[in-house]
């Protein structure tokens, strides 16, 4: 007898993008299906499991979202990505689909390779690659090259074709894609959202569904269901690094973990990490943190200059109430001021 395969779902998308608010969308209309969650984050706190877990959703356990934090899957698709798929599939009842949100600096392709492992083929396929993206960045610009120093650097070596470390993992992202969601669209013109699809559009070579929504909220039957079957469709998603097999650094960027003491009000300190954000052109920032006589942890998320917080969960009674931040930027980051600021 012949079991059959377990779809399981990549989304992907840079820093930010808002995939962890589509992963929580799509766990909250799971309509029946019994949905497990592989997380991966650049940085070692693993605040998008976290941020999962308190949502308490119903009919999604603890054991349903698995955290990898501390690098990319696309690094460590042997040592992490595939036991953890593993322990999955062989559990006693396994989930009917799998969901990964890959960290946002990672490349899709080395882990849509993976599914062709002779451990796993037999048992799972990739549904569909979703890339979530951030239309609002990309229309400002955020992923775009400066055209001069491109050819300044192909001058010195004609294998680079990106000057911005941003344009290359963006692009990765879109060349691996079944369907890309431009999401944080309430903020755009109707005009910059049909520019901004057709930008994408002339980016694939392949013809790709783009949908446009806020906050994720996409009925699940357009994100699971896609039938992709990605794994056998490898050479039709080509990566900026095909030519090494796959094989890359992520050393353009880094990621800190910042303590924060117990603040008093959140205004203060957002208005603090707006302006080291600017002034630094930080990333990403998220984390929680404790506020005085608050019980419960407030949750904290920022993109570049935008910034959201709320309380989510009780801090547990037997852990020091230790606030702490993650802080994400391109190599070269002035970390020793931004710390000093905040201490
Ligand atoms: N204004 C606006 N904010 C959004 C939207 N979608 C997500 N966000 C916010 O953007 C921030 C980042 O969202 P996440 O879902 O954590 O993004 P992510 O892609 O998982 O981030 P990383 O895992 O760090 O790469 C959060 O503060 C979200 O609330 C949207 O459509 N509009």
């Amino acid at each position: 007898m012949t079991l059959s395969r377990i779809p399981a779902t990549i989304v992907t998308g840079f820093l930010g993008a808002g995939k962890t608010t589509l992963l929580r969308h799509v766990l909250e209309h799971s309509e029946g299906r019994h949905i497990a969650v592989i997380v991966n984050e650049f940085g070692s706190l693993g605040i998008d499991g976290e941020t999962l877990k308190s949502c308490n959703i119903a009919g999604c356990t603890e054991d349903d979202i698995v955290e990898l934090a501390n690098g990319c899957l696309c690094c460590t698709v042997a040592d992490d990505f595939l036991p953890a798929m593993q322990a999955l599939i062989n559990r006693p009842n396994p989930p009917h689909h799998i969901v990964i949100e890959t960290s946002g600096l990672a490349l899709p392709k080395p882990l849509i390779k993976a599914f062709n492992w002779p451990d796993v083929k037999n048992r799972l396929t990739v549904d569909g690659v979703i890339t979530v993206v951030d239309a609002p960045a990309v229309v400002a610009g955020r992923f775009a090259d400066n055209p001069e120093a491109v050819a300044q650097q192909q001058a010195a070596d004609p294998s680079l074709d990106h000057d911005n470390p941003l344009a290359e993992v963006f692009e990765d992202q879109i060349l691996a894609a079944d369907l890309v969601i431009l999401n944080k669209t309430s903020k755009l013109s109707e005009k910059n959202v049909q520019a901004l699809k057709e930008q994408i559009q002339t980016q694939t070579p392949r013809s790709v569904k783009i949908v446009t929504t806020a906050d994720g909220t996409l009925p699940t039957s357009v994100l699971l269901g896609l039938n992709a079957a990605a794994e056998d469709d490898l050479l039709a998603r080509p990566s900026h690094h095909d030519a090494e097999d796959g094989a890359h650094e992520h050393d353009d960027f880094e990621s800190h973990i910042l303590h924060i003491p117990s603040i008093t009000t959140p205004e203060e300190l957002i208005n603090q990490l707006k302006a080291l954000s600017a002034r630094h052109d930080i990333l990403r920032i998220k984390g929680f943190l404790a506020v005085k006589d608050k019980p419960l942890r407030l949750a904290l998320q920022g993109v570049g200059e935008r910034f959201d917080y709320h309380y989510d969960t009780p801090w547990e009674p037997t852990i020091p109430q230790n606030g702490q931040l993650i802080i994400i930027g391109q190599k070269g980051l002035d970390i020793d001021t931004i710390r000093k600021a905040l201490s």
